[in-house]
C-alpha cells in the first residue's frame, strides 16, 4: 500500500526501503530521536527528502493536496488544538473537508465517542481539557478523517505516539480501534514507546535505531539482544501460553 524507496531526510532518517501492507497494524520502536516521527511525516507527505514514496502505486510527490487528505490521516505529535473549540466541533471539523456532516460521520462519531469515552467531552471546550482528554479527541478526529464508512478513499492511517498521555484503559482501547482500522484494509503505522504493548498488538514491527530501520518482522523480533542494542536495556524474556513479555533485568 505504502512504499518507500531510499527515502532519506538528511541528518535525521534514512535511506530506508520499505513496504507497509493494507490491513496490517505496523507499529515503529526506537529511542528519542531515532527517527520515528519524521518517518512517519515523510510517510504523510508533510516532509519531503531524497527517495520516492509511492501511496497505492502513486507517488506522493505527484498528489495535490486535496488527494493526499482524501487518502491518508495523521495524529500529529503536540499538535496545537484549535483555541475556543468545542469537543464536538474539533470533530466536525476533522470531516468537514470530505462534505457536509452525514449521517454516516455522526453515526461514525457515536461510535468513537462511546469506544474513546467522548460523550462527556464533545460540549466541553478544549482549553478546559486534560491532557489524555485532548489526545482521545485528537486521536478520534483523526480516525474520522480515513474511516472507510465516510471516506472510501482513505488508504493509509499515520499516528504519532497516540498513547502518549493516555490511561491504561484507553490505551488499550486506541490498540484495539487501530487492529479494527487495519482490519477494514487501511495501512495502520504508529509509534510508540512499550514494546510488551507493541508485542501484543503489533502485526509487524519496525524497529528504528539513529535514523536507520534495523529490524522488521513480526513481534517475536523483539528479542533481548535487540533490546539491548537498541534501546540500551538489558532485558529478560518471559514467554507464556503464546505470550511474550519482556522485562527489565
Ligand atoms: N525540524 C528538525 N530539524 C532538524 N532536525 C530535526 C528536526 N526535528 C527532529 N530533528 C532531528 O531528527 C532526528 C529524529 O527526530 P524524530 O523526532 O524523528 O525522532 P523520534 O524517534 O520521533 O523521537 P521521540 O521518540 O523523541 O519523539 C533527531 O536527531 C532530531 O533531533
Amino acid at each position: 500500500m505504502l512504499s518507500l524507496e531510499a527515502v532519506q531526510l538528511a541528518g535525521r532518517v534514512g535511506p530506508i526501503s520499505a513496504e507497509l501492507a493494507a490491513g496490517r497494524l505496523t507499529l515503529l520502536l526506537g529511542p528519542n530521536g531515532s527517527g520515528k516521527s519524521s518517518l512517519l511525516a515523510a510517510a504523510a507527505g508533510l516532509l519531503d527528502g531524497q527517495g520516492e514514496i509511492r501511496l497505492a502505486g502513486r507517488p506522493l510527490r505527484a498528489m495535490a493536496l486535496s488527494e493526499l487528505a482524501r487518502r491518508r490521516a495523521m495524529l500529529v505529535q503536540h499538535a496545537p488544538l484549535p483555541a475556543g473549540l468545542r469537543g464536538y466541533e474539533l470533530l466536525a471539523l476533522a470531516v468537514a473537508p470530505l462534505g457536509e456532516v452525514s449521517e454516516a460521520a455522526c453515526l461514525a462519531m457515536a461510535e468513537l465517542g462511546e469506544y474513546l469515552g467522548l460523550a462527556s467531552l464533545y460540549p466541553r471546550l478544549l482549553a478546559d481539557l486534560s491532557g489524555g482528554e485532548q489526545q482521545r479527541l485528537q486521536i478520534a478526529a483523526t480516525l474520522l478523517q480515513v474511516s472507510p464508512r465516510i471516506n472510501p478513499e482513505a488508504r493509509l492511517l499515520l499516528l504519532d505516539e497516540p498513547l502518549a498521555g493516555l490511561d491504561w484503559q484507553h490505551q488499550l482501547a486506541t490498540l484495539r480501534l487501530l487492529r479494527h482500522y487495519a482490519g477494514l484494509g487501511l495501512a495502520v503505522v504508529a509509534s510508540i514507546h512499550d514494546i510488551n504493548l507493541a508485542c501484543q498488538y503489533a502485526d509487524e514491527i519496525w524497529c528504528l535505531h539513529k535514523g536507520r530501520l534495523v529490524a522488521q518482522g513480526g513481534p517475536g523480533l523483539l528479542t533481548p539482544a535487540l533490546v539491548a542494542e537498541v534501546f540500551g536495556v538489558r532485558v529478560r524474556l518471559l514467554e507464556q501460553d503464546g505470550a511474550r513479555l519482556l522485562l527489565p533485568d
